[in-house]
This record gives structure tokens, sequence and C-alpha cells, in this order.
């Protein structure tokens, strides 16, 4: 693959195996690591929309402490989603389990009428979780360019042109300048609009993004991603974002989950009031996130 970035051309070497992308899970999760290799061997043309993606009854331990049960909930294309809580109500996790990094400690995750799980990878391509500090991985030496054109492998998108899209959104998000540098030298706002290239190129099903709006981004960068997400959704994706700002929610989502220690305790349109018995239960980070979703 050969990518113009203004007058330079940079040449990558073709089937060379980086970490990164589908293969993200194995380097915190070894038991759930794809034999090296599968994520080139999926069968083509599996890029159909997706409906829904649901969870049933789904909860995940960590060392004997659930960080999440009992979790039902639906996502609908064509939407967007905010996931609210406070800190350690398990938003991150929830987001794991539905990009297939992690596997359920119970219940199910079903994209359509297909269970998620790590090894399947043909349901993980039709989903990209950003994590608020991706695209810069510790130890790893590659240039974001080649991080991004091994996601871009990884999920098997095969279309002409696509070295002058990526060449674009550098431009775009003015990003040129890192192109060649090392991954790990870049700021972390820059990492993330690498990251932010990969899902816009690669644009799969489900788009998760862990705390965008605390990943560094400046003016233009924020603004180009609200586009491209209320894009994604008017096309039929989903987006799901978490956020520690209940304003996010009601500015940008059709619809707001709240999480509270591990528990799925509302779900409704953003300006809603939640239901009594919750509010007057809550602890007080709870109440201000409900506060700031309800109506003003
Ligand atoms: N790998 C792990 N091992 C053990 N416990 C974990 C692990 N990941 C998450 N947890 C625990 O699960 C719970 C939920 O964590 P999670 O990161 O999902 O919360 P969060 O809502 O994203 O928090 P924050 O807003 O602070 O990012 C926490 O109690 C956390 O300590």
């Amino acid at each position: 693959m050969s990518i113009p970035i203004g007058s330079k051309k940079l040449d990558l070497p073709a089937n060379t195996y980086y970490d990164a992308g589908l293969s993200k899970s194995c380097q915190t999760h070894p038991t759930n690591c794809l034999p090296p290799g599968l994520t080139r061997t999926i069968v083509k043309g599996l890029l159909l929309v997706v409906e829904r993606i649901s969870l049933v009854q789904a909860g995940r331990v960590f060392s004997g402490k659930w960080a999440l049960r009992g979790i039902d909930a639906t996502l609908e294309a064509g939407k967007i989603y905010a996931l609210l809580g406070a800190n350690g109500a398990g938003k991150s996790t929830l987001l794991q389990l539905l990009a297939g990094w992690l596997p359920l400690s119970e219940g199910r995750i079903l994209l359509d009428e297909s269970p998620m799980r790590p090894t399947a990878v043909h349901l993980r391509r039709k989903v990209m979780l950003l994590e608020e500090s991706t695209g810069r991985p510790r130890g790893v030496q590659y240039t974001p360019t080649r991080v991004l054109c091994q996601a871009i492998q990884d999920y098997d998108v095969q279309r002409s042109g696509i070295e002058d899209e990526i060449a674009d959104w550098y431009d775009r998000l003015d990003v040129t300048s890192v192109y060649d540098k090392e991954a790990r030298s870049m700021s972390k706002g820059q990492a993330y609009k690498i990251s932010m290239i990969g899902l816009f190129l690669i644009a799969p099903n489900v788009w998760l993004l862990d705390e965008p709006f605390s990943a560094g981004l400046d003016a233009n960068g924020l603004k180009i991603l609200e586009t491209q997400l209320r894009t994604h959704a008017e096309r039929g994706g989903i987006v799901l974002f978490t956020s520690q700002w209940p304003e996010h929610a009601r500015r940008l989502a059709d619809g707001a989950l709240v999480l509270d220690e591990g528990k799925l305790v509302w779900i409704a349109p953003p300006r809603q009031s939640p239901k009594p018995e919750i509010a007057v239960a809550a602890q007080p980070s709870l109440q201000a996130v409900l506060q700031g979703l309800g109506p003003e």
C-alpha cells in the first residue's frame, strides 16, 4: 500500500502482521487471542446492515466482583446513544463487551440474531471501539500510518482510492506532520485523530467511543467528530459513546443509558425526568447525572 502524504509517499509492505485493530484484545486478554492470521481468513461480503445490537441479561465479573450484571438493552440502527454513570459504574466494561474484546461472564450480546464473542471475528468486524487513549500503543514503534493500515487490513477493507482518502483525512484533521513519526511520540489528541481516521475509513456498522470528548481533540477535531457521528447514524449506523457530561447526551444523543454500580438504572431519550424512586435513592454522583440529563 502506498499513501500519498503531501509531496511524499509512504510505502507499506503488504501482508505484515502488527498488533492493532481486531487483535487489540490479545494485548490485554491473552486467553481471548485469535490464532495468528485468522483476522485475514474471514469470509468476505459480510458487511450487511446491523439492525440492532442487544444485551440480554449481560454480566461481567472481575476477580469475583460483578462489574456489570443483568444488563438488558437494545441499541437500534440509525440512532446515537450516550452511556453515562459515575466513575466505576461499568461504562468501559460495557463497551469492551459489546466490541467483543472481553467475554461475558453471563448473558448474551446479539448483533441482530448472532451472538458476539471474542472469537466471532466476522461480527467483531461490524463493530469498532475507540478508547480514550487509543492509537498510541505503548512500546510499539510503528508510525501512525502503519498502525492505520493494519487496522484497514484487519477489517478487510478493500476499495480503490483508500490511500487518497487517508491523505484527505490527515489534511482535514491537520495531522499530516505526524504521519511518519513513531506512534508513541504523538500527542494525545493527535493519536486520537489517527484512530478517528481509522473509524471513518473503515466505518463498521457499530461505533463505540469511550470518552471521545476527553480525548484531547481540538475544536476542529471535535466538530468533525460530531458531524461524522451524526452522518453515521443518518446512514443507518449505530453509535454509542460514554461521557462524564450529560450535556453531550442532551445535544447529540437520541437515547441515554445510565449505569449505577454495574446496573442499568435508566434508559430514555435525554431531557426526560427519571422516575422519582430512582432519583430519590440515588447517590450524589448519580443524582448529578440524572439532573444533567433531565428537563432544564
Ligand atoms: N480488568 C479489570 N480487572 C478488575 N476489575 C476491573 C477491570 N476492569 C474494570 N474493573 C472494575 O469494574 C468496575 C467498572 O469499571 P469500568 O472501567 O467499566 O467503569 P467506568 O464506568 O468506565 O469508570 P470511569 O468513569 O472511571 O472510566 C470498576 O469497579 C473497576 O474497578
